[in-house]
């Protein structure tokens, strides 16, 4: 017997009648996938299958989000960082099934309390598990079933299992990782390093820039996510150098293509206007600085992308500040670095 779960809002209609009819039986698990837009719909396809259940809700959604949400096993956010505390606060109000685990699938930083959105979910649901999913995942890549592989991770090692057999298939593979924050903050800090790819390769800097760009980059990273409460051996998997080098090698990615229209003279405003869909690297690039000067990290490339970004430094300019810095040994900063 098939039964109509719920209608969404998607770009992506295909996908969303895929998504949103599964068959009724009393084993199935339940997904509520809250955010339908590319990431969103993405997932939903992925855990399509007979025996789950899937509805989908967005703001313009015409269903009722407590509906949605209604005895979900998994309630997924796939909502974009500046949607994240309203929609977690407007789930906090509904309240969830005990037991339902909150799978959050944003890479970004909220402005206003410099919370990853893993901690906003958290803090809105301290008895429920959260569980963080993130990797190497281009939404256009996952929709053609090209293989790929992600990272869950959480505190709670039972829930982050279930959800890794929830969303397995044999083209998507994925991985269990118990340091939740860090798997977060590695799809979130390559954003930024996307925008700086993307004006290496819009400025034609060739492969040998690159090559120090991202290995440059990573220890950037791990600064960052050592200061809060990462560890450091996260950003060496598909979550962190995986991620950065998906996203700062592809045109696919909206971050790199935030980066390659400024090196190639549009103005941000233009590129925004023309891109399909979220780059978060744009917030997370002004938050993260604010991050960086509260715990005195250095962030030598992000605070480059943040100036190009503001319009107060060109592609050339930048290039030639980071070119600039004190010359010093390799390994010093991996941790630690004594100027920014
Ligand atoms: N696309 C990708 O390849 C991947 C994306 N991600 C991450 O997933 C997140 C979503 O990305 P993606 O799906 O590509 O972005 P899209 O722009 O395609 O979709 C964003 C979703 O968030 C919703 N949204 C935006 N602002 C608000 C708001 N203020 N209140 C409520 N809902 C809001 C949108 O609703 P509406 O449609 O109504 O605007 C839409 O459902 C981002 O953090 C991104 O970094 C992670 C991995 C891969
Ligand atoms: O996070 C992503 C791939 O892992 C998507 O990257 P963009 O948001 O830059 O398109």
């Amino acid at each position: 017997m098939i039964e109509r779960i719920s209608t969404q809002v998607s770009p992506d209609d295909t996908l969303r009648a895929a998504a949103d009819i599964a068959p009724c039986d009393s084993a199935i698990k339940t997904l509520a996938v809250i955010g339908v837009g590319a990431w969103g719909s993405a997932l939903a396809a992925i855990a399509e299958r007979s025996e789950h259940k899937i509805r989908m809700w967005s703001r313009r959604s015409p269903e009722n989000l407590a509906d949605v949400i209604a005895g979900a096993d998994i309630v997924l956010s796939a909502v974009s960082m500046k949607g994240v505390p309203s929609v977690a606060e407007q789930v906090r109000q509904i309240g969830l099934t005990e037991g339902t685990i909150i799978v959050t699938a944003t890479k970004g930083l909220d402005p206003k309390t410099l919370r990853t959105p893993s901690k906003i979910w958290q803090d809105a649901f301290p008895d429920h598990p959260v569980v963080v999913l993130s990797g190497p995942n281009l939404s256009k890549e996952i929709v053609q079933k090209l293989p790929a592989a992600t990272v869950v991770a959480s505190t709670d090692i039972p829930a982050a299992e279930s959800v890794q057999e929830f969303f397995s298939t044999d083209t998507f593979r994925v991985y269990v990782n118990t340091d939740p924050i860090g798997t977060e903050l590695g799809g979130t800090l390559k954003n930024v390093m996307a925008i700086a790819s993307g004006v290496c390769d819009g400025m034609k800097l060739g492969t040998n820039a690159k090559a120090a760009l991202l290995t440059r980059a990573l220890p950037e990273m791990i600064r960052v996510g050592t200061t809060l409460g990462a560890s450091a051996e996260t950003f060496f998997g598909l979550s962190g150098l995986g991620d950065l080098l998906a996203t700062c090698d592809s045109p696919l990615s909206r971050n790199y293509q935030v980066g390659f229209g400024l090196a190639r003279g549009k103005t941000l405003v233009e590129i925004l206007d023309q891109l399909e869909g979220t780059a978060e690297g744009v917030n997370t690039a002004r938050v993260l600085v604010r991050l960086a000067n509260q715990h005195e990290i250095p962030i030598p490339i992000s605070r480059q992308v943040s100036r190009l970004l503001k319009g107060v430094t060109t592609p050339q300019e930048a290039v030639q500040a980071l070119m600039e810095r004190d010359l010093k040994p390799e390994f010093c900063d991996l941790f630690e670095d004594d100027d920014s």
